[in-house]
């Protein structure tokens, strides 16, 4: 039975809140997230004693964005082993929570790597227990690390493209801090780009059904101080005609070996549209969302979420009554069509930059490099 209990803070600023801690109280360890279904009008954390609890989490998007899933899936795999539980089918279920982020595999996989490596050397389960709890909080760093990198990278490339600053970035669902351990991929470099005095705005798109994008995008840009503007998610091809669009930055939830890029439903809109407008499209991803062993798109699995995400709206301080608990828009029983990414082909991609540097024109061949020179084995 998942142990997953709420807990409210009004004392906290959002900013103390980190969107995931591992604790150690006397009743034993636990992993503590900021529960993101409650932003942006209630900061509560989410307090998780089990591996299941965490899948559960997962699922609801409790927890999300992909190189946070990584750092989750870690974390659960450590706590599943500390509190004694199978380890092996730990790392199974947290695996499979979501399909499309291979983050949350490389996350669970290294961890278990860890733990099984200490148990073969040491025959000491605490000890094994150690090692994944270590090797989550080193993926933990090393994300906050390749954050820092990512902005640093994707600026620089942003100013060759348009020299001078002043940019306007359009970008879609949600990429900064709630999803890293640092300062996020594609927003990191939208926060460079304003605490540097060189972003003229950012154009956030609301990213429909669950909106990521007006809930915690617009959240993160406000925090900020950076100039934004929220719009829908089809206001953007007008915002485009207008010529208010210099560039597109989005995250990754995988990038396939030929480039082929997975993220948000309504990214590959934007990719086409960025491309009719001439204006770069930009994805920003650590190396370890790039995945070797996915061959192209078509060899992604897209997940499908619940079509109770479409016919109905939820907001966390009104009364629900639909089936999926929110309030109904669409005729009962309308069928809903709630693929919750979409994968853009590598031509309509002008960059993608990693902590490691920036390929472009997106090729196989490239990326191979990229992730040779660059892949670490760290257990
Ligand atoms: C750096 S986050 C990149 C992606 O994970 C992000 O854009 C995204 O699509 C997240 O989707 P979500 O369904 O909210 O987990």
């Amino acid at each position: 039975m998942a142990d997953q209990q709420a807990r409210t803070d009004g004392d906290k600023r959002p900013t103390e809140i980190p969107v995931i801690r591992w604790e150690e109280p006397p009743e034993g360890p636990v992993l503590v997230l900021l529960d993101q279904t409650r932003l942006p009008t209630e900061e509560v954390e989410l307090v998780c004693t089990d591996a299941p609890a965490l899948v559960e989490a997962i699922r609801s998007l409790a927890v999300r964005g992909a190189p946070l899933l990584g750092i989750a899936g870690a974390y659960g795999v450590a706590l599943a082993a500390v509190r004694g539980f199978e380890v092996a089918e730990a790392a199974r279920a947290l695996e499979g929570a979501r399909p499309t982020a291979v983050n949350l595999s490389v996350g669970v996989r290294r961890a278990q790597a860890a733990h099984q490596a200490a148990l073969a050397k040491t025959g000491d389960p605490a000890a094994a227990a150690a090692a994944a709890l270590a090797a989550a909080r080193t993926l933990h760093r090393e994300d906050a690390e390749a954050s820092a990198r990512m902005a640093a990278h994707g600026l620089a490339l942003l100013e060759e493209l348009q020299p001078g600053g002043g940019h306007r970035i359009l970008t879609h669902c949600n990429t900064g801090s709630l999803v890293s351990g640092g300062e996020g991929t594609a927003f990191a470099v939208a926060l460079r780009a304003h605490r540097e005095g060189r972003l003229r705005r950012l154009w956030v798109d609301e990213t429909r059904p669950l909106l990521q994008g007006a809930r915690l995008t617009a959240y993160e840009a406000a925090r900020s101080g950076m100039a934004y503007t929220l719009l829908t998610d089809n206001a953007a091809g007008s915002l485009f005609a207008a010529g208010e669009v210099d560039a597109v930055l989005i995250g990754a939830d995988r990038i396939a070996a030929d480039g082929s890029v997975a993220n948000k439903v309504g990214s590959y809109p934007l990719a086409v549209l960025a491309r009719y407008h001439h204006v770069p499209f930009i994805v920003v991803a650590p190396v370890t969302t790039i995945d070797p062993d996915t061959p192209d798109g078509a060899s992604i699995e897209v997940e499908q979420r619940p079509g109770f995400e479409v016919t109905e709206v939820t907001a966390p301080q009104v009364p629900v009554t639909g089936a999926g608990g929110g309030i109904p828009v669409a005729p009962l029983g309308t069928q809903a069509y709630n693929p919750a990414f979409d994968v853009t082909p590598p031509e309509l991609v002008t960059a993608i930059v990693t902590e490691a540097g920036a390929v472009s024109p997106v090729t196989a061949e490239a990326l191979g490099t990229l992730c040779a020179s660059s892949r670490q084995v760290t257990i």
